[in-house]
């Protein structure tokens, strides 16, 4: 995780945090404000209600009071003469003037009977055996003021003792109901249900409304019905238990409860105060959530800035960085490509062996001297260099050797050079040098020392190798002034000097082009024929001398060709070695010779064995093998009558390979005759372990025989040699009798040459074996 994103992470995380304590403080708050709240109400409706008591007592006792003063009262209860009290008229009055309401009166002898109950005609009863208060006020007649509970209800009381000049005549006691208290509250917005401890139920034997809940009293049932039915839902005494208040948010009610203590502090009655909650002014608590709130909006504010100051400033930096990690980064890829930019030019311009430099450089260099010598005037030379037998080495020895080779070629190389000179190598074994500021001596002179150089035997793994340049040169400007075509004509007449047998150098002539030009137009020629059947085999027989029979053929090629008529290998089958065509050829004139071969053993002619010639460059290509295999099965043609002339002095290149391959061909069945044998220079150990099975005496040898001494010992020592590892021998290019009988002579038997008959066409040859089947 990078900087940016944990600075991110951090500010979400006290974000969030801060949200959660602002959300449980702000909760908190709420709800401690409210408690408080709900607190200092319940209190207030408390506080309302006792005053309300207060005033009502005090109204009472201060009614009381006055009657009790009242003369005519006195004199009343000294005459009993009760109805003249008017106290009818004096409720009515109260009622009228004061909130006192249902105010009743008793008048009560100092003995303690009632002798005047302004709510009922009944009297005369004692009740200071059933009233503590009137039994305490007889004892000792002073004031006295109480809430109290009789058998019909709880009712505020005031008793005051009545005098007369004196004399202790009587006591005056007023009763009040709550009613009026209930009506206030109710008009402030507050439910009151009065409720009477159930202790007093007994008591309450003529109660005034008849309901109790749990056997406690309901004072006053029919003005708070909603409340009344709240408390009956539930038990009465959970309401009773209230010290300071209750919360009811189902009914949306604040409850408070004021209880009212007997004269012994015994719960007497009770007061279940209500609010409806929506009348609790909670705007202060509003305004405080709104102040944390806003305090809150502003310290997250506060922490966004700080954070995006942090953010901003970090993403600046980390900008920077980012900046400087790419610059460098830029920097060190800008170097890298550099260095592969280098190398790859030095790749494209140096030879990867060697490190000399290649034919572009070469070209290059070539061009600037040039440009160098249109002003100086200077004249340089363009060396082409090819290495004579590399492709041996390389096959002999292997790549490895090879490419030592290379290099301590390359080293000598320099050491013939100038400063100023460029050395290259072409590829393959193929060098090249621009020699400076040149004269045709100073040229001389560089090639003589490279072929001396090149004289001493190089030394690779303990291996001795022998090897020369063939070298071609052009000049500048007489040869060209362009720098390819230097380098072309410095090509060509190094193949000039490969042609003049190698290790040597040529100096470029015009003619070497025109040469050139034709080889090309011969290739194409070739190609062309090849395509158009122009290839045809003619067909020499081989005569058994001492009976005259047709014991074979040779297969020789011959090019019809549309203008030039009828061309002789010599003629175009170098040419084809060379460049590799013979391996087309060869093939060809195979196939065509199987044909003709099949075709004569259909016909029922007899004819031995049908030699045909193929190039060791066909032998050893890759797939010749499968090759003649696909060839002669496709045929289906037997090949105990096929044999393949190679060259001795092709076989002797290599002659490891070729026993390996000439196995391979004996295998298939096909014999196997060296031509122009004495030629080669056979080894003698390889020649006993090659698969052949006849030699052919080379037409040189025979030519002047017998008159020449060294050919007739020759002669005589290849038909020994053939006797004596037991091969069948045969002499070709005999064209005269002596030459026949020498041969025939010395003991070979099997004759090829103009004597018997020049290669013919294939009709004229059948017409031969027909003519020669009988012999002479
Ligand atoms: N002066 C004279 N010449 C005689 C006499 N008897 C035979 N010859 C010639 O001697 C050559 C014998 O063939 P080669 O030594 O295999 O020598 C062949 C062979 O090496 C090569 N050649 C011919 N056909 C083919 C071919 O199809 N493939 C390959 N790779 N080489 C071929 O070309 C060479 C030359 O072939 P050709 O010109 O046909 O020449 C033939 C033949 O015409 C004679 O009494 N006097």
């Amino acid at each position: 995780m990078n900087q940016l994103s944990r600075i991110i992470v951090v500010a979400l995380l006290l974000i969030t945090i801060f949200f959660t304590g602002s959300y449980i403080y702000l909760t908190h708050k709420v709800d401690t404000l409210k408690n408080e709240k709900y607190l200092d109400t319940s209190g207030d409706m408390r506080d309302e209600l006792q005053s309300l008591i207060k005033e009502k007592s005090e109204a009472i006792l201060l009614v009381t009071l006055g009657l009790s003063a009242n003369q005519n009262i006195k004199n009343v209860i000294k005459k009993k003469h009760y109805k003249n009290i008017g106290f009818n008229d004096l409720s009515i009055t109260l009622q009228h003037y004061s909130s006192l309401q249902n105010v009743w009166f008793q008048l009560i002898t100092p003995e303690g009977k009632s002798f005047y109950r302004s709510w009922t005609d009944k009297k005369g009863d004692n009740v200071s055996s059933v009233r503590q208060d009137i039994k305490q006020i007889i004892l000792e007649p002073k004031v006295m003021s109480t809430i109290s509970i009789g058998k019909y209800d709880m009712t505020f009381k005031a008793m005051v003792p009545i005098f007369d000049n004196g004399k202790f005549i009587g006591i005056i006691e007023t009763l009040a109901k709550f009613y009026s208290i209930t009506q206030k509250l109710k008009n402030h917005g507050n439910e009151l249900l009065i409720v009477v401890d159930k202790s007093y139920k007994k008591q309450l034997s003529e109660a005034y409304s008849q309901t109790f809940v749990d056997d406690y009293y309901i004072a006053n049932p029919f003005e708070n019905e909603k409340l009344l039915h709240i408390v009956q839902k539930s038990t009465i005494e959970k309401y009773l238990k209230i010290t300071t208040y209750m919360v009811d948010t189902e009914n949306s009610l604040l409850l408070t409860t004021l209880q009212l203590p007997d004269m012994n502090g015994n719960p007497m009655g009770y007061f279940i105060i209500a609010k409806d909650l929506k009348k609790i002014d909670l705007s202060e608590i509003e305004q405080a959530k709104n102040g944390v709130l806003e305090v809150t909006l502003l310290i997250l504010l506060l922490i966004i800035i700080l954070f995006y100051y942090i953010y901003s400033a970090n993403y600046k930096r980390l900008i920077q960085e980012q900046n400087e990690i790419l610059e460098s980064s830029v920097q060190e890829k800008t170097e890298e490509l550099e260095l592969q930019t280098n190398v790859l030019t030095f790749i494209a311009y140096h030879d990867h062996l060697t490190g000399l430099a290649n034919k572009v450089l070469l070209l290059d260099r070539i061009e600037e001297a040039i440009k160098h010598a249109k002003t100086t005037e200077e004249q340089f030379s363009v060396f082409f260099l090819d290495l004579d037998k590399f492709k041996e080495v390389n096959d002999t020895y292997g790549h490895e050797i090879g490419d030592e080779l290379l290099l301590q070629i390359k080293s000598r190389l320099k050491q013939c050079i100038k400063s100023d000179d460029t050395l290259a190598r072409l590829g393959g074994d193929e060098f090249a040098i621009l020699h400076k500021n040149a004269t045709k001596i100073s040229t001389i002179n560089l090639i003589d020392n490279i072929l001396i150089r090149m004289k001493k035997p190089f030394h690779v793994k303990n291996i001795e190798i022998f090897t020369s340049f063939s070298i071609g040169v052009a000049l500048y400007p007489q040869d060209s002034a362009k720098a390819n075509q230097l380098l072309r004509n410095a090509e060509t007449a190094m193949y000039k000097a490969k042609d003049d047998g190698k290790n040597t150098y040529q100096f470029y002539d015009k003619k070497m082009t025109e040469m050139a030009l034709q080889k090309i137009q011969l290739d194409a020629d070739i190609r062309k024929a090849l395509k158009n059947k122009e290839f045809v085999a003619y067909f020499q027989p081989k005569i058994d001398a001492r009976n005259g029979k047709v014991v074979g053929f040779e297969t020789l090629i011959r090019w019809m060709h549309p203008q030039k008529g009828m061309m002789v290998p010599d003629e175009f089958i170098p040419f084809c070695e060379e460049t590799g065509l013979v391996l087309e050829i060869d093939k060809y004139m195979l196939i065509q010779s199987i044909k003709q071969i099949m075709k004569w053993q259909k016909e029922g002619l007899e004819f031995g064995k049908v030699s045909v010639n193929v190039s060791t460059k066909k032998i050893e290509s890759s797939n010749y093998i499968e090759e003649l295999t696909y060839i002669i099965d496709s045929l289906q043609f037997d090949t105990s009558v096929l044999e393949l002339e190679i060259l001795e002095g092709q076989i002797m290149k290599n002659p490891q390979k070729s026993i390996e391959i000439l196995n391979k061909l004996r295998d298939l069945g096909i014999s196997i005759s060296i031509d122009d044998f004495g030629t080669g220079y056979s080894s003698l150990s390889y020649l006993k372990k090659l698969p052949v099975t006849k030699i052919k005496i080379d037409r040189s040898f025979v030519i002047d025989l017998p008159t020449s001494k060294d050919d007739v010992a020759i002669v005589r020592t290849i038909i020994n040699l053939a006797e004596n590892l037991k091969l069948e021998i045969i002499a070709e290019g005999v064209e005269k009798r002596e030459q026949l009988d020498f041969l025939v002579n010395e003991g070979c038997y099997n004759i090829q040459g103009y004597y018997f008959s020049r290669p013919l066409p294939a009709d004229e040859c059948k017409e031969f074996i027909i003519a020669h089947s009988k012999g002479k």
